[in-house]
């Protein structure tokens, strides 16, 4: 893993995404492992351009490490809707988004997710409208963010899932030792694990990077 940040990940990262994730663990510590990994990161930067995407949404922003990879990776006339009820972790990234020139291409909704995409979905006639959505917020809440989400990314477009290997918790033993925090959302991520493998709407496939990622492709 550090062999990989070494050699690949460290000595291509953006001026603006090191000092961003810096200034991140600097100011939340321990906290800051929330920040997407930066090899992570590194393939979703790829996957929006191979799909060519132009128009995106981010549940769960923090600091803004994938907010300003997605937003780097989007052409000059892309768009990325990111929603999070934390204003001030997100104002702590702002600076290097406007740094890096992206800030234009950033709409932050300051509100918890399922109310913003209703809104999306029923206010605003977004439905079809986005080629991609990174979710990596609440957990308890994926399974519902998947049906929201089904209407607003397009047919052939992808949703990608992080933190669906939860730590390794989810191929551990109910019993087994392990934090509190892991504890509390390991059956919210197996049953969301379990729903989306059966999902026929989708094509899918779990990644082990990072803390893994479920990517779906929707088809129907
Ligand atoms: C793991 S962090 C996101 C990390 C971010 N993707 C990054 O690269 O730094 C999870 C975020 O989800 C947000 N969150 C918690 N509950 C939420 C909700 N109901 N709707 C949207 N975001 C939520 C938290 O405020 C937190 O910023």
């Amino acid at each position: 893993m550090q062999y990989v940040l070494q050699t690949a990940v460290y000595p291509r990262e953006h001026q603006q995404l090191k000092d961003l994730r810096e200034t991140t663990i600097e100011k939340y510590k321990l906290l800051s492992h929330m920040g997407t990994a930066p090899d992570e990161g590194q393939f979703l930067s790829m996957l929006l351009k191979l799909m060519k995407a132009r128009k995106t949404l981010e549940l769960g922003v923090f600091t803004g490490y994938s907010l300003l990879t997605t937003a780097l990776a989007l052409p000059a006339d892309g768009e990325v809707i990111a929603i999070d009820p934390d204003k001030e972790a997100y104002e702590v990234g702002l600076p290097f988004i406007q740094k890096a020139g992206m800030d234009k291409k950033v709409k932050f909704i300051n509100s918890k997710g399922a109310s913003a995409l209703d809104d999306l979905i029923n206010k605003e006639k977004q439905e079809g409208e986005f080629d991609f959505a990174f979710v990596d917020a609440d957990k308890g809440n994926y399974k519902n963010y998947h049906e929201q989400l089904m209407k607003l990314v397009k047919v052939g477009g992808v949703i990608a899932y992080d933190n669906t290997l939860w730590y390794g918790s989810v191929a551990q033993q109910e019993e087994d030792p392990m934090p509190d925090f892991v504890r509390e959302s390991r059956a919210a991520i197996l049953e969301f694990n379990a729903l989306i493998a059966s999902d026929l709407r989708i094509e899918m496939c779990q990644i082990s990077v990072g803390d893994g990622l479920t990517l779906c492709r929707r088809l129907t």
